[in-house]
């Protein structure tokens, strides 16, 4: 059964032994150690957690999955919102090395620890990190995209403030090519999503809604939210393909 379980940076998070052990028992089967890009997500989770950032990346499935997708989708421009320590972008760069990404964080000292690790994961030429608060970059990353200085999108991953997430979501889409994929992580939220009461305290939840909601109405993509299990938490993500 799971149990509940509170720390200072997730808040309350449920945790099973069953869901943990199927994370460690997939990633050393299907992510081993010999992997050409396991040594940069080591260490760029192990220094994050030493600089002293919240332990709210990611995990190393959905990091691999988010590769994955960029494989399937040939991409060679991405975004993402919210870079943290860059385990993300580590690992869409690691596997796609044709793969440009723009990632977007608000804290200086987060994006210090960030171009550390991504230094050091060797991919620095590919991953332009943007200081600041995501909203003040779009309107001249679309500028840009328009004016045919800068590529569309092939992929955008949707993972900072959460109130923000159709607002992110809306420019995403704006700046795409067809077909690009958009994922919104966390929109499940504990399992909390469905309940219109955790909306009216919960931040996360009330974003997680609002962008549902949103994209349901939006002409522009087809869409879907997956529910996930594992070692960091109930949550899931929703994954938007641009028409
Ligand atoms: C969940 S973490 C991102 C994890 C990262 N995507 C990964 O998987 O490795 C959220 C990050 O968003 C950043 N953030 C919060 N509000 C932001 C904003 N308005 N603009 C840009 N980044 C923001 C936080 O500082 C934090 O580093």
């Amino acid at each position: 059964m799971p149990t509940r379980q509170f720390t200072e940076d997730r808040g309350e998070f449920e945790t099973d032994p069953r869901w943990t052990a199927i994370d460690e028992y997939t990633t050393s089967h299907l992510h081993p150690p010999s992997r050409p890009n396991h040594a940069a997500i080591t260490h760029a989770i192990k220094n994050s957690a030493a600089k002293g950032l919240a332990d709210i990346a990611a995990p190393s499935n959905i990091g691999k999955f988010l590769a994955l997708q960029c494989q399937m989708l040939n991409a060679k421009h991405a975004i993402e919102f919210g870079t943290l320590g860059g385990c993300t972008a580590i690992w869409l760069t690691t596997m796609n090395p044709n793969l440009k990404i723009t990632t977007l964080e608000y804290e200086a000292s987060t994006a210090e620890v960030a171009r550390e690790n991504i230094a050091n994961a060797g991919v620095s030429d590919r991953v332009d990190l943007i200081l600041g608060p995501a909203v003040d970059a779009l309107p001249r990353l679309e500028q840009e995209i328009q004016s045919g200085q800068r590529e569309k999108l092939d992929f955008a991953f949707i993972d900072s403030d959460k109130m923000n997430n159709w607002t992110y979501f809306d420019w995403a889409v704006g700046m795409s090519r067809p077909g690009a994929c958009i994922v919104v992580d966390n929109v499940v939220s504990k399992g909390n999503l469905a309940d219109a009461k955790a909306a009216e305290t919960n931040h996360m939840v009330k974003g997680a809604q609002m962008c549902v909601e949103n994209v349901g109405k939006d002409d522009r993509v087809e869409a879907m939210v997956m529910q996930i299990v594992g070692e960091k938490d109930y949550d899931g993500f929703l994954m938007a393909v641009v028409k």
